[in-house]
């Protein structure tokens, strides 16, 4: 009978085990279910104004915390429904969905949605220690072969965003620590001011007492000078009055002593608190000198990044509008890089974009900036020059890019690049001059790549 029992325990806990593994590995696909469902409705958002609450309703579903199985049923089973009710209608183009997109559509970027994500991953500037994971990303929106490795991707990116979101608050918060430490200093100088000028008015206020008991003194001895009746008296009353004046002297001497020391102190110990804060504001400045570089440099090729592009064409612009000088950008694209990673690996594709970047960097015009605008992407700004002469070094560009020896596995292969080139005219912004950079890049795509185009 005990063995028995003993019996039924183990199968009992064996039971209870194996229905909390179980569980657990349910509960592991139901949260993965829910990314999932999460992640599809966040792609297929937009397609359709009847189909979009419905969707809307889900997403809050699944983002509020954990949803009741009923209610997601009833949510989802909306949705069919929506879905069913458009029947043949058509869905809404891609254009027309609420996503900035700037760049004209590509066909070879596959279904819309890969297109819209992939400039959206493209627009982002990230800092500069979430840059490599913003450049995996890019490949992998670039490769995603389907609708759920997209949707991984927008998860990714959505991760992306938020930890960029942190980091910006713990630089503001960082940032607001040293401005309370700042204030902090200045109010402990502000403080050395109002006591040192309380201080000064003590020293006069001494001096003035001083003035006035040796005017006592000096009126005390010349009554007495008159009343004496001989010279020893005089003697005398000369000899008390000098020593009065002397204690006076004495006294205000002792004061301003004291009074000195202690000014001596606080002055040095102010002149310690202040060397202080500009070492620290030395180091502070030399801090956000390099966070700023880093912020406007691509560290895999170690070149000016997208950001440093946009703050160096504002300025050009900015003169542009009140000179006469030209200013032309190139948007430069390697072409079928796509296929370069597929064939010899994500790793040479990057060792190809570092060499090419080089080239760039080497064999633009001093007066050129050249930075990389994403991917495979990079941009030149031609400050003083008009569409011609820019078309000229660009195709100077493109023939290096070609030229450029690349080999794998003792074979030669060949890289080339399709360039877009246009000149700032009256009326333009710089986002407008980069659509038409942009516009005529895939027009030398369009036409055979490898070529230079002016927009
Ligand atoms: N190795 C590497 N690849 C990148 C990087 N950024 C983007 N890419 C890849 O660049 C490729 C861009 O492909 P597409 O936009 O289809 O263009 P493409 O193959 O160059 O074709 P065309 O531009 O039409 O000539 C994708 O495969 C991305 O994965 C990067 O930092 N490193």
């Amino acid at each position: 009978m005990r063995l028995d029992n003993q019996l039924w325990e183990s199968k009992y806990r064996e039971a209870v085990d194996r229905l909390t593994r179980e569980e657990a590995q349910w509960r592991a696909v139901e949260s993965v279910l829910r990314q999932l469902v999460a992640s599809l409705t966040r792609a297929a958002h937009g397609a359709h104004d009847q189909v979009d609450p419905h969707i809307e309703r889900l997403s809050a579903a699944l983002t509020g915390g954990p949803a009741d199985a009923m209610v997601l049923e009833t949510l989802s089973n909306s949705l069919r429904d929506a879905l069913e009710g458009l029947a043949t209608r058509p869905l809404r183009s891609p254009e027309d969905r609420a996503i900035p997109i700037t760049r004209p559509q590509r066909g070879e970027y596959g279904s819309s949605v890969q297109s819209a994500m992939h400039r959206l991953v493209d627009r982002i500037v990230v800092q500069p220690k979430l840059a490599d994971r913003a450049n995996d990303l890019r490949r992998d929106v670039a490769d995603a072969g389907d609708l759920v490795g997209l949707a991984t991707c927008g998860d990714r990116l959505a991760d992306l965003v938020n930890e960029q979101r942190i980091g910006m608050q713990r630089e503001i918060d960082a940032l607001q620590a040293v401005l309370r430490h700042v204030a902090s200093r200045l109010d402990e100088l502000t403080q050395y001011m109002a006591r040192e000028l309380a201080d000064q008015s003590t020293g006069e206020a001494n001096g003035q007492a001083l003035d006035a008991s040796v005017a006592h003194e000096m009126r005390l001895l010349g009554e007495a000078v008159l009343e004496a009746e001989d010279a020893h008296e005089l003697r005398e009353r000369v000899n008390v009055g000098l020593e009065t004046i002397a204690a006076c002297f004495r006294d205000f001497r002792e004061r301003e002593g004291t009074r000195l020391t202690a000014y001596r102190d606080r002055a040095e110990k102010m002149r310690q608190r202040v060397e202080q804060l500009e070492t620290e504001r030395n180091a502070l400045q030399r801090s956000l000198e390099r966070e700023h570089e880093l912020a406007q440099t691509d560290t895999m090729i170690g070149m000016p990044n997208r950001l440093a592009y946009e703050k160096r064409i504002e300025a050009a612009y900015e003169s542009w509008l009140t000179t006469s000088r030209p200013l032309s950008i190139a948007a430069i694209d390697i072409d079928h890089f796509k296929s370069i990673n597929d064939t010899y690996g994500h790793t040479a594709g990057d060792a190809v974009l570092r060499v090419i970047g080089q080239a760039l960097l080497k064999h633009v015009r001093p007066v050129d900036f050249v930075a990389r605008y994403g991917g495979e992407e990079f941009i030149v700004i031609f400050d003083g020059a008009d569409e011609a002469e820019s078309l000229q070094v660009s195709e100077r560009l493109r023939g290096k890019i070609q030229h450029l020896a690349f080999h794998a596995s003792r074979q030669p292969v060949r890289v080339t690049a399709s360039i877009g080139v246009a000149q700032f005219r009256p009326g333009d912004s710089p986002q407008a001059v980069f659509e038409r950079a942009d516009l005529a890049l895939y027009t030398a795509k369009n036409g055979g790549r490898n070529r230079c185009v002016i927009g």
